[in-house]
């Protein structure tokens, strides 16, 4: 068995292609529900893409088939030129509630992946050290996720998500359901960690700011079904911090965004 690379080290991001892809759901009184309209999307490895986008345009949709836990209805998706045909051990997903298993310890919940998989826990057990202290929780290894705080609950989540070494990240509104300030510090640390994993990231969020801070492009979707309506880099130096949000190519493209969603309805112009 290799070694496992150091968590400090920087990973192999992973290229991904999604090619015309559409996905329809059956519905149980017999009839369609187009989630997804024709997508087309080439993201370079070690890229960070966030997607926005309004409630139900299939945001997750499109997330869960590059994760390759639900297949697209018409085109396909590659990682690394690898057609994603089931979940793949090159992506890392974390969701928007931590799934924490709560019968086990912090570096249990971890180094799950690795057990799953019938890897060697004392192979990757170094790295799910240095990956806590990373994210400031050296210490916390042996705590239950009941003794933590949801931040660190989600920082844990995110450890777990890492533990593999994965050349692509997938992010469901990893921090929707914390509290404002807690949230900031974690796009902080998260900006901080991708900086130093090197990694492809991609970010799903309803926040424009976030996305904006956050990310290399950021794409944004149209009411279901979901097709990608902009494609916008953001150029903005990193490390970013929250005084780039004074900036104005920050302003400009935050009302970029906004722009489209007033035009389509979904924000109004007040
Ligand atoms: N398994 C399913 N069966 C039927 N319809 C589904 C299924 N999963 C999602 N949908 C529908 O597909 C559309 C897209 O859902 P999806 O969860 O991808 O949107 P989203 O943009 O992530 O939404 P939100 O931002 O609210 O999480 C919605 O209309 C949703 O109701």
């Amino acid at each position: 068995m290799k070694d496992p690379t150091p968590a400090t080290a920087r990973l192999h991001g992973a290229a991904v292609a999604i090619e015309t892809v559409t996905k329809s759901y059956e519905l149980r009184d017999g009839g369609d529900l187009l989630a997804l309209d024709r997508c087309d999307l080439s993201i370079t490895p070690g890229a960070f893409v966030a997607i926005v986008g309004p409630s139900g345009c299939g945001k997750s949709t499109l997330l869960s088939l590059v994760a390759g836990l639900a297949r697209p209805s018409t085109g396909r998706i590659l990682i690394d030129g690898e057609e994603v045909r089931r979940p793949h051990a090159k992506v890392g997903v974390v969701f928007q509630t931590d799934l924490l298993l709560y019968w086990r310890t912090v570096m249990d919940n971890i180094l799950l992946p690795v057990e799953i998989k019938g890897w060697r826990r004392e192979d990757y057990l170094p790295r799910a050290e240095r990956l806590l202290e990373q994210v400031g929780l050296a210490g916390f290894a042996g705590k239950y996720p009941s003794e933590l705080s949801g931040g660190m609950r989600q920082r844990t989540a995110i450890c777990r998500a890492l533990v593999q070494e994965p050349g692509l990240l997938l992010m469901d509104e990893p921090f929707g359901a914390l509290d404002a300030l807690t949230r900031e510090q974690m796009i902080s640390d998260l900006q901080a960690m991708w900086l130093s994993v090197g990694n492809t990231v991609l970010f799903i969020t309803h926040s424009i700011e976030e996305a904006v801070f956050l990310a290399d492009r950021v794409l944004v979707m149209s009411p279901r079904p979901g097709r990608i309506d902009l494609d916008l880099t953001v150029s903005i130096e990193r490390p970013r911090s929250w005084r780039s949000r004074t900036d104005q190519a920050f302003i400009d493209h935050m009302s970029q965004i906004r722009g489209i969603f007033e035009a389509r309805g979904v924000l109004s112009k007040e």
